[in-house]
């Protein structure tokens, strides 16, 4: 699903160039779960700023779906972030004046598609992360827990081919954090790639490879067993 060969990226700070990813490698293949991690500095949200299309590596490869990402005007970047990617960010980033059921609905408006079956995706991914009953609701009624799971049902709302989080459970409590990663899980499951960068090691050991940056190189890739995060909710 995703192929990543040599890649490198520097930041040019004035006449200072900080060198960030230094010849990264790795695949992940449809349906798996790897976790990104490493300490801060490291790279982790510049690497997946560049899996997310959202920034440009310096040299080197990626593959997306068979498709390489280089060079792509606006347009096509924008459509085949829209169609393949799904966000997960540590703050939500929910639109506070739209109804948890818009935020949902958003990406779809996006993709052209027309409002009644906007709605009724949308109706469908909120009833998936528990949140029938809060279609209505604001993001500023809704717990972090809760505006976390919205904002997976509109991660979800264009069935991308692939999710990526960004700290999830960062701004969350230990057993919200579980909950949330028990979704991610499920998700997972059903057969959604999923991409998690975390600092936390037990939300690591929830996805099933763990892939460990320093200063800009892979210095461990492991499978690890997964933890269930139901059975961690429940001790
Ligand atoms: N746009 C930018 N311009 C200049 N330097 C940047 C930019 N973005 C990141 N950096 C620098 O690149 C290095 C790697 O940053 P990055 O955010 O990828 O690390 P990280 O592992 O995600 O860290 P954290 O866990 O703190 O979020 C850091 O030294 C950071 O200061």
């Amino acid at each position: 699903m995703i192929e990543i060969k040599d890649l490198h990226k520097s930041y040019q700070m004035g006449a200072n160039s900080l060198h960030v990813l230094k010849g990264i490698n790795f695949t992940v293949a449809e349906g798996e779960m790897v976790s990104i991690m490493g300490s801060s500095g490291s790279g982790k949200s510049t690497l997946l700023n560049i899996l997310g299309m959202l920034d440009e590596a310096d040299s080197g490869s990626y593959t997306l779906d068979n498709k390489p990402i280089k060079n792509l005007n606006e347009k096509i970047a924008a459509k085949y972030r829209n169609q393949f990617l799904g966000f997960i960010f540590q703050s939500f980033n929910l639109i506070n004046y739209k109804s948890a059921l818009d935020n949902v609905a958003m990406p779809l408006y996006y993709q052209g598609v027309k409002r009644s079956l906007r709605i009724e995706k949308a109706m469908h991914y909120l009833d998936k992360v528990g949140l029938a009953d809060w279609a209505s609701h604001l993001p500023s009624e809704l717990s972090g827990g809760q505006k976390q799971r919205v904002a997976i049902a509109r991660a979800l709302a264009s069935d991308p081919k692939v999710l990526l989080a960004d700290e999830p459970t960062g701004a969350l409590d230990t057993k919200t954090s579980y909950g949330v990663m028990e979704l991610i899980q499920g998700i997972n499951d059903e057969g959604k790639t999923i991409i998690v960068v975390t600092h936390e090691d037990d939300i690591a050991h929830m996805t099933k490879r763990i892939v460990n940056l320093k200063d800009g190189i892979i210095i461990d890739d492991s499978k690890v067993s997964q933890v269930s995060a139901k059975a961690k909710l429940h001790v």
